[in-house]
């Protein structure tokens, strides 16, 4: 199980910073929409500069002109990019043509994405399904967590507000990449509290194998 860090809301120093801080503990890297937003895509190639050995997820959220900001991404260093399962199936397909020229690889976001539009997604099935509770809706209603819908032979993500307390539900759901943002970065002690979700993901996989 994959340990996606997702780093949003503060600037590169400290984004870099808080990757290297908990380094040990997770897997990848993201490089949030926040940080995209604020301070381009070249935010991108400071990560991958910066961890040339982890999986750097360019969390773009690409809802359309797929080749554009595909290549953005991906010529910055981008091992992963995000687009919506909301967006046109055109825009799905060109980001995953995108990502095949470059061998990286696609993370379709299902925030807001209805039970119908999800099985006319999986014939994407080389992507990553990533069910994410928005941070909108984190802040009016606490302690909501993602539900992966029941689909065998997808890689699964998880994202949204997970706590060290929520986690042992998440991993039981079995998704391939759980992405952890605030309850790391806003940890007091982030190393500690990385290498708790990481020592976690471990004690209970084990107790589920047995
Ligand atoms: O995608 C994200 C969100 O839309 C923007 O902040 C985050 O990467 C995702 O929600 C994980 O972060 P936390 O919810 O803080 O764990």
């Amino acid at each position: 199980m994959i340990i996606q860090l997702a780093l949003d809301r503060m600037n590169m120093k400290e984004a870099i910073e808080m990757a290297r801080t908990v380094e040990s503990s997770i897997d990848w890297i993201e490089v949030g929409t926040s940080l995209i937003k604020e301070f381009g895509t070249t935010s991108i190639k400071k990560m991958k500069n910066q961890f040339p050995d982890k999986k750097i997820v360019a969390d773009m959220k690409t809802m359309d002109n797929a080749a554009y900001e595909m290549d953005l991404c991906f010529q910055e260093g981008a091992d992963v990019a995000t687009v919506m399962g909301a967006a046109p199936d055109v825009t799905i397909q060109k980001c995953l043509e995108k990502a095949s020229e470059y061998k990286g690889q696609i993370m379709i976001d299902l925030l807001n994405v209805s039970d119908s539009r999800f099985e006319q997604l999986q014939i994407y099935n080389q992507a990553v399904f990533c069910e994410h509770v928005s941070k909108d809706s984190q802040e009016i209603a606490e302690h909501v967590v993602a539900k992966m819908r029941k689909q065998d032979g997808l890689i699964r993500a998880v994202a949204g507000g997970i706590t060290l307390a929520s986690l042992p539900e998440m991993i039981r759901q079995g998704p391939d990449v759980i992405i952890i943002g605030s309850a790391i970065t806003k940890a007091k002690d982030p190393a500690e509290a990385a290498r708790l979700f990481k020592e976690t993901i471990n004690m209970v996989k084990g107790v589920n194998e047995v």
